[in-house]
């Protein structure tokens, strides 16, 4: 009998093992209560009789047919309930189908093995938690590798596999390719989904800082320790660490995280107890590794324990299709973000969008929608709209300088002003930007951007 405090799950499956086990684990929580529905349908026709208390919480197993969704049901049932948060069980990964069911509300689309029974514990557990902030309205869903290139299936597969330990993972490609999209990806689908997920670049911290920010430091450790502070290995305690651009780490400190990973324990700068720690590891960089090694910059000891899973992403220009996907994506999300109507690309704009060689990758490919879908003035988005630096393929050469300023010099013109408005705090305004800070410091350290003098 539902107590005030209950909690009220409808479970939407088939008589299976799988969900009389789950409603089996779900029940051994005393607050909820558990009802069960072998289909939409009769989830839908289920009329709670006036007083009764409506569902605080949807399951839907979504058996083997997870690309037949009941999706006009499951539109109903998000309509007639659209309070209650909807999760959807399926046998498989299917990036594209969870960010349309994401799209149109569902609350988390988790895949189906042994730890999804724990993941679904976690995440209704959060569900009831209060939530200190709304999470960025930053759709698709920032850890979903969308993509339907046989290289993209590879990689999904490659993500699921890794999910299923803590084995590290590698993840090698260019900029903007989305290696930290793989990191989050792999987090989101492990059992460590409810812990932290923390991200470090190695590229945007002062080398002086860097071992404290990794490690912690005690109080006095050095000039301007004034107190205690832990480092990105505990913060991540149980969850998560993401090292981005790995590769800029330098040789004394390489020493320091090859002893850290073989003990598995830290000491935090000034400190002496040896702190252990349970991480998962996921380490990127756009340069080739291996190269770094055969140079002398990176130690080799270093680079065969952090090569794990090594998973590479190809660049976007070797994805066919994908870039007309991921388009078609980002147009969406943007469209929906600033209350727009969604406009489809005019056949010549997804000539030229296929034609482009975007150098850099997806996160170009996104700004480059953006823009357009603020400039586009017809129904649809046309050729003319998409603000490349060069329509042409990128093998005809560049552009002649016409009276418009490029993409790159309109991008940089942003990224200054951000800068400049943010007093040279690079991580607020690459926050701002949703661009990586190691795209804001490697344009700093090449000049094509300057830190506003007040900062430095
Ligand atoms: N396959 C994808 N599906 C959806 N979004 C993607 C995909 N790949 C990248 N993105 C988006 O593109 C942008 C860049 O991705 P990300 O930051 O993961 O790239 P990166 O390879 O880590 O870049 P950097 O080398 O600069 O650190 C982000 O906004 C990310 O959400």
């Amino acid at each position: 009998m539902p107590t005030p405090s209950s909690y009220i799950i409808w479970l939407i499956g088939p008589d299976s093992y799988y969900v009389t086990r789950l409603c089996h684990r779900l029940c051994l929580n005393p607050d909820y209560q558990v009802r069960r529905f072998t289909s939409v349908a009769a989830a839908l026709a289920a009329r709670p009789s006036p007083g009764s208390p409506l569902p605080n919480a949807l399951v839907l197993d979504s058996d083997d047919a997870a690309q037949q969704l009941p999706q006009r049901l499951l539109a109903k049932l998000r309509e007639r309930l659209p309070e209650a948060p909807l999760f959807v069980l399926a046998d498989q990964a299917n990036a594209t189908l969870e960010a349309q069911l994401l799209s149109q509300g569902i609350t988390a689309y988790l895949v189906k093995d042994a730890g999804s029974p724990e993941r679904l514990w976690q995440a209704l557990a959060k569900t009831r938690e209060p939530q200190p902030t709304p999470p960025p309205a930053d759709s698709p869903a920032s850890h979903l590798l969308l993509g339907e290139h046989p290289t993209i299936l590879r990689v999904r597969e490659l993500i699921t596999k890794a999910a299923r330990t803590s084995i590290t993972v590698s993840v090698s490609g260019e900029t903007g390719t989305g290696k930290e999209v793989v990191a989050q990806a792999i987090h989101a689908q492990s059992s460590r989904v409810g812990k932290p997920f923390v991200a470090l670049n190695m590229a945007a911290i002062p080398r002086e800082l860097l071992e404290s920010e990794l490690f912690g430091h005690e109080k006095g450790a050095f000039t301007g320790a004034a107190s205690r502070r832990t480092g990105r290995f505990e913060e991540a305690s149980g969850g998560t660490l993401f090292l981005d651009e790995i590769a800029d780490l330098e040789l004394t400190l390489q020493a320091k995280l090859l002893r850290v990973l073989q003990e598995r324990t830290i000491t935090r700068v000034g400190g002496r107890d040896a702190i252990p720690f349970d991480v998962r590891l996921v380490v990127a960089t756009h340069r080739d590794l291996a190269a770094e090694v055969r140079a002398g910059r990176f130690r080799e000891d270093l680079y065969y324990r952090l090569l794990g899973l090594p998973i590479e992403l190809p660049p976007l220009r070797s994805r066919g299709q994908d870039v007309l996907l991921l388009a078609t994506a980002f147009e969406r999300a943007f469209s929906q973000q600033n209350g727009l109507p969604s406009r489809p690309f005019s056949k010549e704009a997804r000539q030229a969008l296929l034609n482009y060689a975007f150098p850099g990758n997806v996160r170009e490919l996104k700004a480059v929608v953006e823009l357009a879908t603020v400039l586009a003035e017809g129904a649809q988005l046309e050729a003319a709209d998409l603000p490349f630096r060069n329509l042409a393929p990128v093998a005809d050469g560049p552009a002649p300088k016409g009276q418009h300023p490029s993409l790159r010099e309109q991008t940089l013109a942003i990224m200054q002003q951000s800068l400049n408005d943010m007093q040279g705090d690079v991580v607020a305004a690459a926050g701002r930007l949703r661009v990586g800070r190691s795209t804001l410091y490697r344009l700093i350290q090449s000049g094509e951007l300057r830190l506003p003098t007040s900062a430095t």
